[in-house]
C-alpha cells in the first residue's frame, strides 16, 4: 500500500512512516534508496537523522515534505504541510530579508499588516531585527541561514504560534556549508528557537556531534538502501554527550564497513 494520509490535528505524532520504501528508476535499472522505514516523530520533538553520504537522508525528508511519493508504505502527517530548510539558504535575491520571511505568508493569503508584523517578530526571533531591509547579497552566509530559518518558521507556523504543536520543520544539513564558529552559534540559536516555538524538527546531518548536541533522539540510517539501524535518546542534562558521540561513531563505522564489504 502506498499512501500519504492526514492524521487528526490532536494526533500523538506529527509524522508517522510505516514500511516506507523508495526506489528510483525503472524495473531494469532500479536504485532502492530506502527500505522499510518505520519512524514516528511526536509533536515538539527534535529528531536527528544521521547516516553516511548517499544513505537516503534527503530522500526521506523529501517524502515527509511531500516533494516525492513513497514506492511503498504509508506516511501519516498531522498539521499542515511541513516547512523545509536546505544547506543553501535559497533566498529570493530581489526581495529584502523581511520580504523573504513574509513570502510564505503572502502565498498563504495573509494580509499585509499581519505579515509585516509577523515578519518582524520572526526576524527578531533569529536576532536579525535590524537587517530586515537588506537584500541577501548584503548578508553573511550565517545571516542568510538565519533568514532562511525565519522563513521556514513563517511557513511552518503561519501567522501565529497558536498551533505550533502540530508544526514540523525539516532541515537538510542546514549548517554544513558554514564555518565552524558560525555553525556552533547557529546550533545554539536553533535550540533556543525550537524551545521557544514548540515546533517539531527533523534535522538531517552526517555529523555525529551535531546530532547529539541538537537531537532529543538520534536515528541512524544504514548505507544504501537506508534502513533504521539504531536509535539513541540523548540526555543532555546529565552529560556532555561525549560518551554517546563515541558510541554512535563506533556504530556508524560498523554500518559503513558492513556496507563496503557486502
Ligand atoms: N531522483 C533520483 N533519481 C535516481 N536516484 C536518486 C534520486 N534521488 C536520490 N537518488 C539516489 O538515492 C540514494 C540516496 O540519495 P540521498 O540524496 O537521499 O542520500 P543522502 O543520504 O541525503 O546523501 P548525502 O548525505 O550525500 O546528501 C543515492 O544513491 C542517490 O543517488
Amino acid at each position: 500500500m502506498t499512501a500519504v494520509l492526514h492524521a487528526p490535528a490532536n494526533a500523538d505524532h506529527v509524522v508517522r512512516m510505516t514500511g516506507v520504501h523508495k526506489s528510483f528508476g525503472d524495473a531494469r535499472r532500479s536504485i532502492t534508496a530506502l527500505h522499510g522505514i518505520d519512524l514516528t516523530v511526536r509533536p515538539g520533538e527534535f529528531v536527528c537523522l544521521l547516516g553516511a553520504s548517499g544513505c537516503g537522508k534527503t530522500t526521506l525528508l523529501n517524502l515527509i515534505a511531500g516533494l516525492d511519493k513513497p514506492s511503498q508504505g504509508t506516511i501519516e502527517l498531522s498539521g499542515s504541510r511541513p516547512a523545509v530548510m536546505f544547506q543553501e539558504a535559497a533566498l529570493m535575491p530581489w526581495l529584502t530579508a523581511a520580504g523573504n520571511v513574509e513570502l510564505p505568508l503572502r502565498l498563504a493569503g495573509v494580509d499585509r499588516a499581519t505579515r509585516r508584523e509577523r515578519g518582524r517578530e520572526l526576524l527578531d526571533l533569529v536576532r536579525l531585527g535590524n537587517v530586515g531591509g537588506k537584500r541577501p547579497h548584503e548578508l553573511s552566509g550565517g545571516m542568510r541561514q538565519r533568514v532562511a530559518l525565519a522563513r521556514a518558521l513563517a511557513s511552518a507556523l503561519g501567522a501565529s504560534d497558536d498551533d505550533a504543536s502540530a508544526s514540523l520543520l525539516l532541515m537538510d544539513e542546514p549548517f554544513s556549508a558554514l564555518d565552524a564558529i558560525t555553525r556552533d552559534v547557529l546550533q545554539s540559536e536553533l535550540l533556543r528557537v525550537w524551545e521557544s516555538t514548540g515546533a517539531a524538527v527533523v534535522f538531517v546531518t552526517h555529523d555525529v556531534r551535531e546530532a547529539v548536541r541538537l537531537g532529543q533522539r538520534v536515528v541512524l540510517l544504514s548505507s544504501r538502501p537506508g534502513r533504521v539501524v539504531q536509535e539513541w535518546t540523548t540526555d543532555q542534562s546529565t552529560s556532555d554527550g561525549s560518551g554517546l558521540v563515541e558510541a554512535i561513531n563506533r556504530r556508524l563505522r560498523e554500518v559503513i564497513s558492513d556496507h563496503a564489504s557486502a
